[in-house]
């Protein structure tokens, strides 16, 4: 297992348990009773084998929709979603799904174990093979004392990381995560932020992580994808130069962190308003203004 500098020095290519995700002009409209919804209009961009990507935007911009349509869970209207070169047409092997209600995402008639345990059966992992991947992973998420509760037993941070062992127990290639912390506390949402990047440097796998929290986005990812407002497409692919290793209290103070979130809020700001080209925004920080000395 690679140390996480390691890890991050190595090219994106030779991460050994990501697949690469290319969305080409995805359009989703959602048509039923009433008006049809342009949710996303034309979304192209790409995740490279073993990056961490996040996605931010303003309230109703897509984000939901477009991940629903990475986990093969709605069908594009128009464009292309495929996974390490494979289109995707409905729930791919390989890829994991952690969503914000976690409530109901665990069976509460099942244990902790059981919970993690079960996509592993499904999956038709060997039973000896299946038991160590659960004590692993419950203790990887620090949850190795209570395998034994139920849900319910646990508080809201402690059955997320139940939903995030479950995942992870999965060995997906990709794993796709949807304002996964939005319930829980700010003291949790830090602790499950550090666990998410330290799996994500120890497995080497995809992850693209919606949140409508910038500095939550920042914190995570090698990039943030803005999304404009509906119809929907990416107003700026920001790359986020902070480096592998990250401290929620230093990398928090870092000046290019406050630039860089100082840059995003603008973004959403000018997404809000309905600007959906970086051509038409009015930014007072571009993202090439250097750090102010002493920031
Ligand atoms: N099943 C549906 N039928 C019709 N319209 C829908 C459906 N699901 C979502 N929408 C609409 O599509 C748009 C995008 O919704 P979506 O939930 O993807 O946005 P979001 O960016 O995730 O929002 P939020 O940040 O508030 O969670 C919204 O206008 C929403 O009302």
């Amino acid at each position: 297992m690679s140390s996480p500098a390691n890890v991050a020095d190595r090219p994106v290519d030779d991460h050994p348990g990501g697949a690469r995700l290319e969305v080409r002009n995805l359009r989703k409209v959602y048509t039923g009773r009433g008006e049809p919804v342009e949710a996303v209009a034309d979304l192209t961009f790409e995740v490279r084998p073993g990056e961490l990507v996040c996605v931010v935007g303003p309230s109703g911009a897509g984000k939901t929709t477009l991940l629903r349509c990475l986990a093969g869970l709605l069908p594009a209207t128009s464009g292309d979603v495929s996974l390490g070169g494979a289109p995707i047409t409905g729930p791919p092997p390989g890829m994991a799904v952690v969503l914000q209600e976690y409530g109901r995402s665990l069976f509460p008639w099942m244990s902790v174990a059981q919970n993690v345990e079960l996509p592993l059966k499904e999956k038709r992992v060997p039973k000896a093979r299946r038991a160590e991947l659960v004590d692993e992973t419950l203790a990887a998420v620090g949850l190795a004392d209570v395998a034994g509760s139920y849900p319910w037993q646990l508080s809201g941070g402690m059955q997320q990381r139940v939903a995030i062992a479950r995942a992870v127990a999965y060995e997906p290639q990709v794993l796709l995560m949807d304002e996964p912390f939005a319930a829980v506390d700010a003291q949790t949402r830090f602790e499950l932020e550090d666990l998410v990047r330290t799996l994500w440097k120890r497995l080497g796998i995809t992850v693209v992580f919606v949140t409508h929290d910038i500095d939550e986005a920042i914190y995570l990812g090698e990039r943030v994808l803005v999304l404009s407002a509906r119809p929907t497409v990416v107003l700026e692919d920001v790359a986020v130069g902070l480096g592998a290793d990250r401290d929620q209290l230093e990398t928090r103070g870092d000046a290019e962190f406050a630039r860089l979130r100082t840059h995003v809020y603008e973004l959403v700001q000018q997404a809000k308003q309905g600007v959906r080209s970086l051509a038409d925004a009015h930014l007072t920080h571009p993202a090439d203004t250097p750090p102010r000395a002493g920031a």
